[in-house]
């Protein structure tokens, strides 16, 4: 199937928000000092009474991740042959999971996905696919689900990070790789690893999980979002390269300018996780129409 690319609607919107050459990132949003439970974000060591579930989930994760496991899961789940429904199914599947690798929110997925795109929505009024793009991001997390086999959380959620090369230290909770059978293969503990610099992440195996996979679902039913869209949600749990900036190496410089779509996305993805609800009827239609735009009507998962 090809993949129709906007590319206009990107280029219009870069220059516009282009001051002095700079990409302004900053859309107007506040960005909370703590999350729900008085904490700062993302921050895996406090106290608290999600650490010992999350931390437990970065030791499974960071074991069992390995590269031949990553390439097997993506060949396995690239033939799109699990499930056919709308984009608005998937989303009423998600319902029910909350996911264990998150030391900010214990809500329904569901909440996430319509937290993240009306505050996206708010600020960048006119870029509707960033709007269908929040509200998509995280529907990969479907495989945890009993009609995708019911995924163990560890292979769906969580951040992600490159396999084949040497893990970062950058990543939550490192320390847990020692046990993975990667960390001392000659062929994997090096910068580099089985890649060439600047290989672009296109050609790197990441870790499997919810975003490779809606990735691929994307591509496979021909969505019509801009590249920048297929970017975001491909990488925007590979916080250790858009948060510590660690792995650019790796990049090629679609990646790099894709790069700045991401930080936009990240904003909104991680500091709108709250305990506000989303009358979700109320703002249904406004995404229906996206979907109906982007999307067919049934895709293949
Ligand atoms: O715990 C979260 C959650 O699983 C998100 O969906 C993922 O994108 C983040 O990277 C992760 O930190
Ligand atoms: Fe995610
Ligand atoms: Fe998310």
């Amino acid at each position: 199937m090809t993949v129709v690319v906007s590319e206009p609607v990107l280029q219009s919107y870069v220059e516009e928000q282009q001051t002095g050459g700079d990409l302004t990132l900053d859309g107007g949003f506040v960005v909370p000092d703590s999350n729900a439970f008085g904490h700062s974000f993302r921050d895996y060591e406090k106290e608290g009474e999600r650490k010992a579930i999350v931390e437990e989930f970065y030791r499974i994760n960071h074991i069992n991740q390995t590269y031949e496991f990553a390439k097997k899961k993506k060949e396995e789940y690239g033939k799109l042959d699990n499930a056919v429904m709308s984009i608005w199914d998937c989303i009423d599947l998600l319902n029910e999971f909350v996911d264990e690798s998150d030391p900010d929110l214990d809500e329904p997925q569901i909440e996430h996905l319509l937290q993240s795109a009306e505050a996206i929505r708010r600020d960048y009024p006119d870029q509707d696919w960033l709007h269908l793009t929040a509200l998509i991001h995280d529907l990969g997390k479907v495989l945890l689900h009993p009609s995708f086999g019911g995924e163990p959380q560890w292979c769906v959620v969580g951040d992600t990070f490159p396999l084949g090369c040497a893990f970062d230290e950058s990543i939550v909770h490192y320390q847990y790789f020692k046990e993975n059978p990667d960390y001392d293969n000659p062929l994997f503990r090096t910068r580099l690893g089985v890649y060439n610099e600047n290989c672009g992440l296109e050609n790197v195996t990441i870790s499997w999980g919810h975003d490779e996979y809606m990735y691929l679902v994307m591509k496979g039913n021909g969505a019509t979002l801009p590249p920048a869209a297929f970017f975001i949600v491909r990488f925007h749990s590979f916080y250790s390269l858009h948060r510590a900036g660690a792995y650019t190496y790796l990049m090629n410089d679609e990646d790099k300018d894709m790069l700045k779509w991401l930080r936009v996305f990240n904003k909104y993805d991680l500091y709108s996780k709250s305990k506000v609800r989303i009358d979700v009827e109320e703002v249904k239609p406004y995404y229906m129409s996206l979907i109906n735009k982007y999307f067919p009507e049934k895709l293949r998962w």
